[in-house]
């Protein structure tokens, strides 16, 4: 701009400078041509860069130039300048000048290329006499501005005045350098006429020269006058048409001024436009590089997450790989664990068998005797015991009788008066390790009333009694064994009182309520059970008390001698075992019977499969140390004594120790064997259930970085693409911004009418969107000139061409070469478009250069070529035959035929009529039916 603001400078500099040096030798000639001017102009001018003026220095007045009638204002002077703006000079010339001076004013100018001051004060004649000093003064030229050929001193000077005092004083400009020359021959000239004239003067002195001289100079004078008006009223109308032609001159560039302006404006604006444009572009530029990082970023996370996927895969691989070596393992164990299982099962049962065998040895029926201790009363009234147990020890029991002992007892044990219901229960524990096997047990309390049946049986409740305590012991086994067997326990209690059962829990069985009337049954198996028994499930020991002391609290009570509150009654609690395997799911029902007896027949039928078979029996026979109690204490004892000789066989008694020894060892080995297995198989299932834990871990976090990397590459790709179609219409608008300052650039600046269209802009994206638009024809290029103000603006309808560092889209669809062959085709199904669409797609995330752009486009092009192929090879030729052919073929349309072997086969019948077509064409499909290998024609021919 600023390059052009001084281009604009020199070229309107000129005429300035013409002007100038034209008014300076027109003043000169002027003077000395005509000494005597009416009203000589005793001024100087100055001829500035913006404006001319004429200053009178007597009144120290000055007036400025009309620019338009280019006359002074007050009409002193008929010469002036007229400068409308710095860069456009405008010379309106005075009517003295001639036009030959404008001839030597470009020279003159090129060769000084300045602006001066003129300053004419002493050499004009006329001027004011009294000013006379003035006239010893020098006229000069000051300059005020110079190119490098004048150098600041430069000046340029008129000539002193002549020394002769009756002739007219001759303003000579003189210029003390080389470029005064046209003026120092003006003033030469000048001179000689001046010469000329005082020598003839000389010569004449007379009057009649005077006279002569006058007459001449008169004739001279007149014919000058004659001239100088001729020549006036030519000036004045040669400065008539140059001042019409100033004006038009004037208005024109007034017009271009104007012109120029509106130019500088729009330039300007257009180059603010540029600046905003490139603060956009830069700033696009920047947002691509950090989307570029971004990208770049991104892909190194994609490659770091494909790398973990890829080592999570491995890992999976591995752990996979490890599972199957651990659920082979498992396997193993879990048919180890099975071997053990059936070996455990057998060792149970084994042990179960030594079990029973030992309880045989020691007797199926067994029988402890305790003693009671003497009550205050007996205390008291100075009872004496009639049982020795100080002289107790391994089952035998000594009765005395005045003081010397009577008879010896031998039982399976013997609980004197110290012994306490702990005591007496650690011998009675395995009875319910015997429940919990499958055995009927049956314990039960024999003796005289008053001897601690019930509290050997029930106890109190801060001295619990040998039912509770089993109970209690079989919830303890029963939670030992939780893994293997679920239990289910329920509790009946009934009482045998003068020859009824009554169900002390049933609702209303108060002592002495009418309750329903129960009776021992017989069931299928020859087991017995009384129907109709209410049978309590228990599920602990509190809600076992809790019965015990419901049926305990509606016995049927009264007072004996022995007793005060005796019972009265023989009560029976009844244990329902139910046993379940977990894993085989068998049931097993067996039971347990507990009660305190009498002779009775009632109780014996009920206790008859208690008492018999494999069940085991306990019977606590119960005394008296009363001496007063003898005859009732050595009845029960010989009763107690019978029961355990008859049940205990002689010969079993007689078994080998060391065996059953053995068999205690094969017990406790197979014990510690299945204890060990137990917590293998334990520690086994822990690490399975914990590797299962890390491998779903592993899972689901291969899951989330896939969905991870899936994420990712989604954003990725519409990054890409937002990012494409960004950069693509910016480039787009940029080109066209170009293309329009380049119009700009090179436009003439003239009027020029245009007849306006307008036309549609068409983006690149819509026309990557809408492929048609492409194809509306193209106006044709104007050339010639271009209107700076035309209503519509001309734009370009080539799209801007695309950067190979960004990612085009493919154009192959529209572009792939497609063979004339090819090309009747019907388009692309579904799949085939899929296809494309995926070849697409693929594109659109992996070219990001030229040559895999190309490779791409490439690849295109060949999967549209194969999903053509496929079109076609799916089109079996018959079907293309017919279809070429115009014949409407379908199955149901088809005639079927007989083929060599009488197989039923679809024939096709084709007449001549309905192939349709000419013959020729018949021909050519035939011919190309034979190259494919199908002859249509064979009759017969199996399709
Ligand atoms: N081993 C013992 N230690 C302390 N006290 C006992 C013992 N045995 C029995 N007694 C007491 O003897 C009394 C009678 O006992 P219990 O009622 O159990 O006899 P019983 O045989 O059930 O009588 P009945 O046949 O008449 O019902 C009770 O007060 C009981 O507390």
């Amino acid at each position: 701009m600023e390059e052009d603001q001084n281009h604009h400078h020199h070229q309107w500099a000129d005429p300035l400078l013409l002007t100038d040096v034209s008014l300076q030798q027109r003043i000169s000639h002027q003077y000395n041509s005509q000494n005597q001017i009416a009203s000589p102009p005793r001024s100087h001018f100055v001829a500035m860069a913006d404006s001319v003026f004429h200053h009178d220095p007597d009144d120290g007045t000055s007036w400025q130039n009309d620019p338009i009638s280019n006359e002074l204002v007050d009409g002193k002077s008929m010469l002036g300048f007229s400068l409308t703006s710095p860069d456009l000079v405008i010379c309106g010339g005075s009517p003295e000048i001639p036009k030959s001076s404008y001839g030597e004013s470009p020279e003159f100018s090129e060769r000084i290329q300045c602006s001066f001051e003129v300053s004419l004060e002493n050499g004009i004649k006329g001027s004011d006499d009294n000013n006379g000093s003035h006239k010893n003064k020098t006229p000069s030229v000051r300059f005020s501005s110079f190119n490098k050929e004048f150098s600041p001193e430069s000046s340029l000077e008129l000539l002193p005045p002549s020394t002769m005092p009756e002739q007219d004083p001759v303003p000579v400009v003189s210029i003390n350098e080389d470029y005064r020359e046209p003026m120092l021959l003006e003033a030469k000239r000048f001179s000689q006429l001046e010469e000329c004239e005082s020598t003839k003067d000389s010569g004449e002195r007379g009057v009649k020269g005077d006279y002569e001289r006058l007459k001449m100079s008169y004739e001279c004078q007149k014919k000058e006058l004659t001239e100088a008006k001729r020549t006036l009223e030519e000036l004045k109308r040669e400065n008539q048409l140059k001042n019409k032609e100033y004006q038009e001159t004037w208005k024109s560039l007034q017009e271009l001024q104007n012109e120029l302006m509106r130019k500088s404006m729009h330039v300007g604006s257009l180059a603010f436009a540029i600046e905003g444009q490139v603060k956009e572009k830069s700033r696009w530029f920047s947002s691509l590089r950090d989307l570029t990082r971004r990208l770049k970023i991104m892909k190194m996370e994609h490659i770091n997450l494909f790398e973990e996927a890829l080592a999570y895969k491995k890992c999976a691989a591995e752990i996979s790989e490890a599972s199957s070596t651990i659920q082979s393992k498992i396997n193993h164990q879990v048919q180890l664990y099975e071997h053990l299982k059936i070996k455990f099962i057998e060792g149970t049962k084994e042990r179960k068998e030594l079990y029973n065998k030992v309880l045989e040895l020691k007797g199926n029926i067994r029988v402890f005797c305790r003693c009671r201790p003497l009550n205050s009363e007996e205390t008291a009234a100075g009872s004496v015991m009639a049982v020795d147990f100080e002289s107790v020890r391994d089952g035998e029991l000594t009765v005395i009788s005045n003081g010397a002992p009577k008879k010896t007892f031998k039982f399976d044990a013997v609980f004197g008066p110290q012994a306490d219901q702990v005591d007496v229960f650690q011998d009675t524990a395995p009875f319910a390790n015997s429940v919990l096997d499958g055995y009927n047990v049956c314990i039960f309390a024999y003796g005289q009333t008053g001897t601690g049946k019930t509290f050997t049986m029930e106890g109190t409740k801060e001295a619990r009694g040998v039912n509770f305590r089993t109970l209690e012991e079989l919830f303890r086994i029963i939670k030992e064994r939780e893994k293997l067997y679920r239990y289910d326990i329920s509790v009946s209690v009934l009482e045998v009182y003068n020859e009824q059962i009554r169900d002390l829990l049933a609702v209303g069985s108060q002592p002495g309520a009418v309750s329903k009337r129960l009776e021992v049954r017989q069931a299928g198996e020859g087991m017995h059970h009384v129907p109709g028994l209410v049978e309590a499930h228990v599920n602990n020991i509190s809600e076992v008390w809790e019965v015990l002391q419901t049926g305990s609290n509606v016995r049927a009570v009264g007072s004996t001698n022995a007793n005060e509150h005796s019972s009265r009654s023989h009560c029976m609690h009844c244990v329902m075992v139910r046993r379940e395997l977990v894993e085989w799911g068998m049931h097993k029902e067996q039971a347990m019977a507990s009660g305190s007896s009498r002779k009775n027949s009632k109780l014996t039928h009920l206790l008859q499969d208690s008492l018999g078979g494999d069940s085991k029996t306990l019977m606590f026979v119960q005394i008296s140390p009363n001496e007063n109690d003898l005859s009732e204490t050595l009845c029960s004892l010989n009763f107690a004594s019978r029961v355990r000789g008859i049940e205990l066989g002689a010969a079993k008694k007689q078994l080998d120790t060391s065996e059953l020894l053995r068999y205690k060892q094969m017990v406790e080995k197979t014990k510690q064997e299945l204890k060990s297995r137990d917590v293998q198989s334990k520690r086994m299932e822990d690490t399975i259930h914990g590797l299962d834990l890390k491998l779903k871990d592993k899972d689901l976090k291969i899951k989330s970085l896939q969905d991870k990397v899936k994420e990712l590459e989604t954003q990725l790709l519409v990054e890409r693409k937002l990012a494409r179609q960004h950069v693509d219409t910016k480039i787009a608008e940029q080109h066209l911004k170009q293309q329009q300052q380049e119009e700009l650039k090179y436009c003439t600046i003239e009027a020029t009418t245009w007849k306006s269209f307008a036309i549609k802009v068409i983006s690149p994206i819509e026309k990557e969107n809408n492929p048609e638009m492409t194809e509306q024809p193209r106006l044709p290029n104007r050339t010639g000139r271009a209107s700076l103000c035309t209503a519509v603006r001309r734009i370009p309808l080539t799209s801007a061409p695309r950067r190979n560092s960004l990612i085009p889209l493919p154009s192959a669809p529209t572009s792939a070469p497609l063979t004339p062959a090819l090309l009747p085709l019907p388009p692309c199904e579904v799949d085939e478009k899929e296809e494309i669409d995926e070849c697409l797609t693929e594109q659109v995330i992996h070219c990001n250069s030229p040559k895999v752009i190309k490779s791409e486009s490439k690849k295109l092009s060949s999967a549209l070529r194969r999903s053509l192929q496929k079109k076609m090879q799916r089109k079996s030729p018959m079907q293309q035959h017919f279809r070429r052919g115009g014949v409407n073929v379908g199955m149901q349309q088809l005639r079927v035929s007989i083929g060599s072997r009488g197989r039923m086969a679809h024939r096709v019948l084709l007449g001549a009529g309905r192939r349709g077509g000419t013959k020729e064409i018949h021909q050519k499909q035939n011919q190309k039916e034979k190259e494919r290998g199908w002859n249509i024609g064979t009759a017969g021919r199996i399709i």
